[in-house]
């Protein structure tokens, strides 16, 4: 029996099929799934460790390929289907550390080194750079260094200031718009329409205070239990669970006849959060199937969007509705707000304006797009994201609620200073 392979001999064969898999180029594939949903698969070991392989040889793909190229690596090898992994090899002997000598590719890479870091070389030479990242094309340079982490403290088990605490030393800063822009009073009974994983559904629960009621919708079984996870880890005691297909929920059948307030996220493209997911890592989409099927879907999409939002707008006791998406694309945000506005006035509400002070608007194409709320990766270095508010007239919470809770918030921020000032005294 040979010797016990290292447990990157696998981890580099599996990043190889993952990224056969990004590269090949099935493009039905590649409208649906994110480098990290094929990670993140059940049968994927050493997930971490794959997910920062992949993306780092994806990062350095062009200038790996070249010096492959200019080497000769790959000519006259009869197993054309392992390209993808002496790409990762290739990448672990210029960029990691060096390689073991564990398997026959390993062996055949480490018997090129010399050439390989000699192409490394010339290649740095030939662009006068000193660094690596000198190497890639300034956007990936400032897409990778541009989006922080955001979090929202689950305050169900510990205060914000608790939280903000721990986490001062990384400068975290936490968002979580939709469910803060509802601002429920805390006996309420509440509505998340498309509810799964649920973050925003404890989110709601724990603006409640654990109080009033939180009714969570959610289609696809399977999701259900992504959801069911998410309330028991929040431990939130005021959330209801429901497997339920929101378009036929009744809305004035008696369990439904008192929600004051609806949240509604449904499926989206997620269109915004491609530079999160990765996306501009992977080889640009060619071919005009893939612009048709595309099209198609967000148009599925924005057809369901604006039936749910329809549905939303005609519970006969609700107050609030918030819109919202993680897409950037026009027809899933403006142009279902528009195309709801008749429907939402004859229901007697208008649009509010969220977070009046957040300076990225809808686009401008109808008259009131100024009250929606835009966020675009680069500018605001989070998922572009997009939130409608829908208030209705006789309410006359909101402005109070806001005023309220910018104060809590202001007074938070007076008290945390007063303990920095007084620690550094
Ligand atoms: C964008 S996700 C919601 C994310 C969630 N708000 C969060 O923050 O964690 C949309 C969810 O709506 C579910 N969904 C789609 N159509 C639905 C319907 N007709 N009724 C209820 N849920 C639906 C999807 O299965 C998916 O889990």
């Amino acid at each position: 029996m040979g010797a016990k392979k290292p447990a990157l001999h696998f981890v580099r064969r599996q990043v190889a099929r993952i990224l056969r898999q990004v590269l090949a180029g099935n493009t039905q594939h590649r409208a649906l799934a994110s480098i990290k949903s094929l990670v993140y698969k059940p049968s994927i070991v050493a997930k971490k460790a794959t997910l920062a392989l992949i993306c780092n040889t994806l990062k350095y793909l062009p200038v790996i390929k070249d010096i492959v190229h200019s080497v000769g690596l790959l000519q006259g090898r009869k197993n054309k289907g392992q390209d993808e992994l002496f790409y990762v090899l290739t990448h672990d002997l210029l960029f990691e550390q060096e390689i073991l000598p564990s398997g026959k590719e390993e062996i055949f890479v480490l018997s090129r080194k010399a050439a390989l870091r000699a192409a490394f070389v010339r290649l740095m030479m030939k662009k006068n750079v000193t660094e690596i990242d000198g190497l890639l094309p300034p956007e990936t340079r400032q897409i990778q260094s541009y989006i922080p982490r955001y979090v929202r403290v689950n305050t169900l088990q510990m205060t914000v200031d608790e939280a903000l605490e721990k986490l001062e030393e990384l400068g975290s800063k936490a968002s979580c718009i939709p469910a803060h822009v509802l601002c429920p009073d805390l006996d309420w009974e509440v509505l998340d329409a498309c509810a799964s994983p649920g973050n925003k559904t404890v989110h709601l629960a724990a603006l409640m205070k654990g109080k009033g009621r939180v009714t969570a919708c959610e289609l696809h079984r399977k999701r259900l239990q992504v959801l069911q996870d998410t309330v028991k880890r929040a431990g939130a005691n005021n959330i209801q669970v429901k497997h339920q297909d929101f378009l036929k929920l009744d809305p004035n059948a008696s369990d439904y006849s008192k929600v004051r307030a609806i949240l509604l996220d449904p499926s989206c493209s997620g269109s915004g959060t491609t530079v999160q997911r990765m996306d501009h890592l992977l080889p640009v989409a060619n071919g005009q199937s893939f612009v048709f099927s595309v099209f198609q879907r967000i148009d599925r999409l924005a057809s369901f969007q604006k039936a749910a939002l329809c549905h939303a707008l005609s519970f006969p006791a609700v107050e609030r509705v918030v819109y919202s998406t993680c897409s950037v694309n026009q027809r899933e945000n403006e142009d279902v707000i528009q195309s709801v506005l008749e429907h939402a006035r004859s229901h007697k509400f208008k649009l509010g304006t969220v977070l009046p002070d957040w300076p990225h608007r809808g686009l401008p194409v109808f008259d009131g797009a100024q009250h929606l709320l835009r966020t675009d990766a680069l500018r605001d270095k989070t998922d572009g994201f997009f939130v409608a508010l829908f208030v209705r007239e006789r309410s006359q919470t909101f402005e109070q609620q806001r005023k309220r809770k910018s104060s809590e918030i202001e007074e938070r921020k007076t008290k945390r200073k007063k303990k920095k000032q007084k620690k550094l005294n």
